[in-house]
Order: C-alpha cells, then structure tokens, then sequence
C-alpha cells in the first residue's frame, strides 16, 4: 500500500500561463517528502499534479508524465476517480462535510467509491480508520454526533482517517497544520511519522523546522519573479537540504533569508 512516484519533465499551466516548468524527480514509498519554497512558487499547484486535482480547474492542464509505480496516471483512457482514490489529499484546513456524523465523515470516501459494505465491515473500517489517525479514543463514544463539533486538530485528523478509509497508496498534505495550533500540529506529526510505514506521503509546508522534523526528503522550489514559472531548484535528503545544500538560493531560504 506504498508507490513510488516518478515525474518526468512535467509543466503545469493555469490556460497560457505556464506556473510550474520542467519537474522532474523520484518520490520515494514509505518515506515522506517534503515541499518547500517561497509564495506562488508553484507548491500546490505541482502537488495537486500528483492526484489530477489540478485539472479540476477550468483550462488547467499538465505536460509531461506522473508515473505511480511505472503507470502513467495522464495516460489515455486514465480514469481520474481511480487516481484519486490512490492517492488521496489533506487540504490546509480541515474540511470534515459539516452536517455528517464522525461516523459518516470516515466512510464518505468510501460511499462516494460505491464500494458497498456490510454494517460489520463499515464499523471494522470506522474503526481502523480513526485508529490509523490516532483519533479513536477520542472518538469512540460519539460516533454519530457531527463531525464538525471537534477540534480543529480532530478535525484534521478526522480528514485523515477519510483520506485512509478508501486504503490509498499515496497520500498528499497540503499545509495540513497551518490552521492548527502546536499541541495539534506535533498530534498531526507523530502521525506522518506513523502513516509513512505505510504510505508514500508528500506534504507542502511553509514551516522549516516542521520539513525537518517530518521529511525524509526535500525539495526546494522557487521561482525567478511575479509571472515566471516555478521550478525545482534543489532536491536531496531533508538532512543535506537543511545543513550542506548545493544551491544558494536554497540555502538563503532555508536559514530565512528570504521568502
Ligand atoms: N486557480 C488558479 N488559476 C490561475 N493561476 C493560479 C491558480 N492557482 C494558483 N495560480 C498561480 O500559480 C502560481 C503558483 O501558485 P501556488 O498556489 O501553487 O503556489 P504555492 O507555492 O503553493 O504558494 P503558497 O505557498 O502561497 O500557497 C501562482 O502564480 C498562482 O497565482
């Protein structure tokens, strides 16, 4: 339950504007990566390139290729529906559907994937779901009361537990603590670091020591003014990127000289 991600040359545009230009790179299983990179240097947007949520945008489209474990997920007759549900997403803010139960919040994924199931089994999956994002003790005694009256960090990590019901390959954060506060934000990183025995994890933080506590790996991206296209500059082990990187423009931004 673990791909490895290869992107060849991909180019991402928004109609004729080209944001991100000419990525290539190997994304690891059971590690977790991590994007970083100033504003508008194109972080979501190449990962929302990953699952084909970018395409969800009206003349957003991609060149190049995403392949998971040697399948091209932009080859023809590609279904995005299916490569979504291998590689699932955890937006910035917590987004639990406000007027389901935690219990229903957990098997939305799966209902909306057909998938049917007998009450048994969707209990087994509630169950292994939440335990999977360290919310179930929390929540075991409230199943059916609304998502939407937990924590923010619960919420999170109600998301979480979604994004796993449907048993993905991959998983992409995008900021998932930055509407969290620290308490929730280390509850969501011991996570990550659990989550990665199992899944290929790719996250996009603005947070430097948060790359550096979670990633196995980094990568850095910028982008050379208003209008130009992102690019990745910098790509190696999160401990290289943070203390010996080969770029300077790296390292302005990871000692916070810029950005
Ligand atoms: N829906 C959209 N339509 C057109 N352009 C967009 C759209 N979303 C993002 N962009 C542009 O694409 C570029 C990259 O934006 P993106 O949000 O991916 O950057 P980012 O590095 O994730 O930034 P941040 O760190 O601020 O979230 C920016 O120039 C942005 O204005």
């Amino acid at each position: 339950m673990s791909k490895r991600i290869e992107v060849n040359d991909l180019n991402v545009y928004y109609g004729d504007f080209l944001a991100v230009e000419g990525v290539s790179m190997n994304i690891e299983p059971r590690s977790v990566t991590a994007f970083i990179g100033p504003s508008g240097c194109g972080k979501s947007t190449f990962l929302r390139t990953l699952n084909r949520m970018h395409e969800v945008i009206p003349k957003a489209y991609v060149t190049g290729e995403v392949l998971l474990d040697g399948d091209n997920l932009y080859g023809p007759g590609v279904d995005p529906v299916l490569v979504r549900r291998q590689v699932g997403m955890v937006f910035q803010r917590p987004n639990p559907f406000p007027t389901m139960s935690i219990r229903e919040n957990v098997l939305a994924g799966v209902s909306l994937n057909n998938r049917r199931l007998s009450k048994s089994d969707a209990d087994d999956l509630v169950e292994r779901s939440l335990k999977g994002s360290n919310l179930w003790e929390e929540v075991k005694d409230r199943l059916d009361k609304p998502g939407s009256g937990l924590s923010g960090g619960q919420q999170q990590r109600l998301c979480i537990a979604r994004a796993i019901a449907v048993q993905p390959e991959v998983l992409l954060m995008d900021e998932p603590c930055s509407a969290l506060d620290p308490i929730s934000t280390l509850a969501i990183e011991d996570l990550i670091d659990e989550l990665k025995t199992e899944y290929t994890i790719v996250i996009v933080t603005h947070n430097m020591q948060q790359a550096s506590r979670v990633s196995d790996r980094t990568a850095f991206f910028n982008i050379a003014g208003t209008g130009k296209p992102g690019k990745l500059i910098e790509y190696d082990d999160t401990s290289t990127i943070f203390s010996t990187p080969t770029e300077k423009s790296t390292e302005d931004y990871v000692s916070g000289r810029f950005g």
